[in-house]
């Protein structure tokens, strides 16, 4: 019997076909994985068909209906693995395979596929451009070093033509993967011996012969980041039923690595630039960790409920199996403190009050009191001196570093605030109130010294880890013991939002010599990247555990080498005489991405204030557009656009993103910016702040992104 192997396009495409497609593929594969070879290529259903002109000998097409064929890969080597590539119109399938060129990778042994057609139409004019050009990009590498890479003839040609890094990008989706991404590296400035460690030495099989011997089957086998074999009779039915997502089963490398490494010798942690596959890294790190042992119990936690919803939607689609589900608790780090506290302090658990309802305290202690300082400072000094260190006595304030404050406080000064403080508290206590931070702390408290095979957990898993507080973290350290697989972490401060300064190493969670960097961005363009990318430009930014440990060196370059390899339209960024005008061309933008077949779940607006979202929220039902809130939970299967505040996006992804309201005086918001002349680290803190919310805001979209405003742009916005 023939085997079948699914290629990363096939994914790609079945994603995307309606459902008689769909499942036609599935039937034709059912037929396909019942004969042998010789009726495979008699079948008059399947009807396995040569292409006209290829250059790929063993391209076929088989038949899925009367408008859709299958692009396959057909072994002429005597192995019988065959390769499904792709299910494309009928007219344009022949088009697509005749172009196709697979071939081993001398490196990595993997299979790769070219666009041979375009490499060799395209070569000759820029090999005349580079002519004059006073240097070119891989001038410094030799065609040696680039051969032992895996370049090849071909390749190398054409790269010896490449300028500048854009035209390498513009190259990109023509040339071998494997090829491409050595090339990548090579241009963002690592070194060959790196680039070999990294790229070719992880793919490459042990004992592989000096030249490439494998026959098709082998290579197949050898690619298991982009090709997927079919090995038990029921796999394939059960693949292709359920909801696609490449990220399942094909990992990159480079994440592969962290994710599956067998075990880490205490916390280990993980970040990346937006889109970089930090949540399915964490996913898979809690499917290894579930497969070392049978009964050992996982937390699996990040910072809002809507991203623990998506965690656990997307663990139950990766496992797939209710008995290993159920050693996975996935909920937020508020929610597990709130847990035991009920369970380690007899059942009753105070209020956490929202914000706003603290600040209001605040202000009443203070007028109180007679202070002069604002309830705005009162509750940032408690949030990030007094909770950031557990502090509990009057002594404990006045001996501590307050770190990251900008205004020095004196002995008396500090006295007469820790007053505001004890009120604020016995305010609390006599109300059964308390805030979601106090309730970390005190679960902290309590965890230590409770029994920890009752309450605690063999490995906690962390998301979106950059906006936790130090209690938070507290309480995660005190959940599992300090030993190998305690803790893996992942996040990215540049997507810190929540006010949040932490030294993972003062908290006793120290990941020097295991904490790494992703780079590949799966889910934007390049071209939303690049310019979303611009909204940080020359900010400092620093690692993700504040202490200066993580990969690659100083603070504040977390952001090289990060790329996409998808290519497609230059964000929309425009400014309109008025919010009318504005709002107006965002119904017409939603109804275009619309009228394009991208469904209302796909599309995403969103806002720095809920006014402007309630306004947009009409116009588009007004225009008949379905519009569902983001802070309702709407599952999946909800339809309409969705509306949400830019906080709100962290964590999501949508095919189309339209981000308004980008004004002066909204982004930053100069409500939650301390003056200058209050604080002043505070002031650059939450200024930065203010332009990290709009960089998650834009690094949601993945095909497009429209930026608008009326009046005066954002200082933000990177405009030409
Ligand atoms: N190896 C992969 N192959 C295909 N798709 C992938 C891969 N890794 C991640 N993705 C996809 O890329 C997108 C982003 O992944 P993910 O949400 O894990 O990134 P992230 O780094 O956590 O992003 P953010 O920090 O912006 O929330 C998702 O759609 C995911 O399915």
């Amino acid at each position: 019997m023939p085997q079948l192997a699914l290629a990363h396009s096939f994914w790609e495409s079945y994603d995307a076909l309606e459902k008689q497609v769909k499942a036609g593929v599935r039937k034709a594969m059912a037929k396909f994985q019942l004969l042998t070879v010789a009726e495979l290529h008699a079948d008059k259903g399947l009807h396995l068909e040569s292409v006209d002109k290829a250059k790929d000998a063993r391209m076929r097409t088989i038949r899925i209906n009367d408008f859709w064929r299958g692009v396959v890969l057909a072994p002429d080597d005597g192995s019988d693995t065959f390769l499904l590539l792709n299910v494309v119109p009928h007219d344009d399938a022949y088009t697509w395979a005749a172009k196709r060129l697979y071939t081993v990778n001398t490196a990595t042994r993997a299979l790769e596929v070219r666009n041979v057609v375009a490499i060799e139409q395209l070569t000759p004019a820029l090999e005349e451009a580079a002519r004059s050009a006073p240097e070119r990009l891989f001038d410094r590498h030799s065609d040696t070093v680039l051969g032992h890479l895996g370049i090849d003839a071909q390749v190398l040609r054409a790269v010896r033509t490449v300028t500048e890094r854009s035209q390498l990008d513009a190259f990109g989706t023509l040339l071998p993967e494997d090829q491409f991404e050595v090339l990548s590296f090579l241009a963002d400035g690592h070194p060959p011996e790196e680039v070999y460690r990294d790229v070719v030495a992880v793919r490459r099989p042990a004992h592989a012969e000096p030249e490439p011997t494998e026959d098709l089957a082998t290579a197949i086998a050898n690619t298991t980041g982009r090709i997927r074999l079919v090995t038990e009779p029921d796999e394939l039915a059960d693949i292709l039923a359920k909801p696609f997502a490449a990220w399942r089963v094909f990992l990159h490398p480079s994440q592969r690595r962290l994710a599956y490494r067998d075990s880490y010798n205490g916390p280990a942690q993980v970040s990346g630039g937006p889109g970089t596959g930090k949540t399915v890294v964490a996913l898979h790190r809690v499917r290894h960790l579930l497969s070392r042992s049978p009964d050992s119990r996982i937390l699996l936690t990040t910072y809002t409920h809507a991203l623990a919803a998506s965690l656990r939607e997307n663990l139950a689609l990766l496992l797939d199996d209710p008995d290993l589900l159920a050693r996975v608790d996935v909920t937020t780090v508020d929610s597990y403190a709130h847990r035991l506290v009920r369970e380690l302090g007899g059942g009753r658990v105070p209020t956490p009050l929202t914000d706003q309802e603290e600040r209001r305290v605040w202000q009443q202690v203070g007028r109180r009191l007679g202070l002069d300082w604002t309830e705005r400072f009162l509750a940032q000094e408690y949030r990030h001196v007094v909770l950031a260190q557990g502090l509990r006595t009057v002594d404990d304030y006045l001996n501590a570093t307050r770190r990251g404050r900008g205004t020095a406080l004196g002995p008396l000064k500090r006295a007469r605030l820790w007053r505001a403080i004890d009120a604020f508290e016995a305010e609390l206590a006599a109300k059964g109130h308390s805030t979601h931070l106090r309730i970390c702390d005190d679960a902290a408290r309590r965890m230590a010294g409770a029994d920890p095979a009752a309450h605690g957990y063999a490995h906690v898993v962390v998301d979106e880890a950059q906006d936790l507080h130090p209690a938070q973290w507290r309480l995660l350290r005190a959940a599992v013991a300090p030993g190998p697989d305690d803790l893996f972490v992942t996040g990215d401060p540049h997507q810190r939002i929540y006010d949040a300064h932490v030294s993972l190493a003062s908290l006793g969670i120290r990941v020097t010599g295991r904490s790494s960097r992703l780079r590949i961005n799966y889910r934007s363009t390049e071209e939303i990247l690049t310019w979303a990318t611009g909204i940080l430009a020359g900010e400092t930014i620093g690692e993700l555990g504040g202490d200066g440990d993580g990969p690659g060196g100083a603070a504040g370059n977390g952001l090289v080498g990060y790329r996409s390899l998808l290519h497609g339209r230059r964000p929309y960024v425009d400014g309109h005489p008025s919010e009318h005008a504005e709002v107006t061309a965002l119904v017409d933008r939603v109804r275009s991405w619309l009228e394009q077949g991208v469904r209302p779940a796909e599309i995403a607006v969103c806002a720095r204030f809920n006014l402007l979202l309630d306004k947009v929220g009409r116009h588009l039902e007004a225009a008949g557009v379905p519009v569902v809130r983001v802070k309702d939970d709407p599952t999946a299967a909800t339809e309409g656009v969705r509306l949400a505040t830019m906080h709100a996006m962290k964590g999501l992804e949508f095919r189309c993103v339209a981000v308004v309201g980008v004004t002066e005086t909204a982004v930053p918001f100069a409500r939650e910016i301390t003056p200058e002349d209050v604080d002043r680290l505070q002031h650059e803190a939450d200024t930065l702040r203010e332009r990290c919310v709009l960089f998650v805001a834009c690094t949601r979209a993945r095909e497009s992104l429209h930026v608008t405003w009326s009046g005066r742009p954002s200082p933000f916005l990177p405009l030409p």
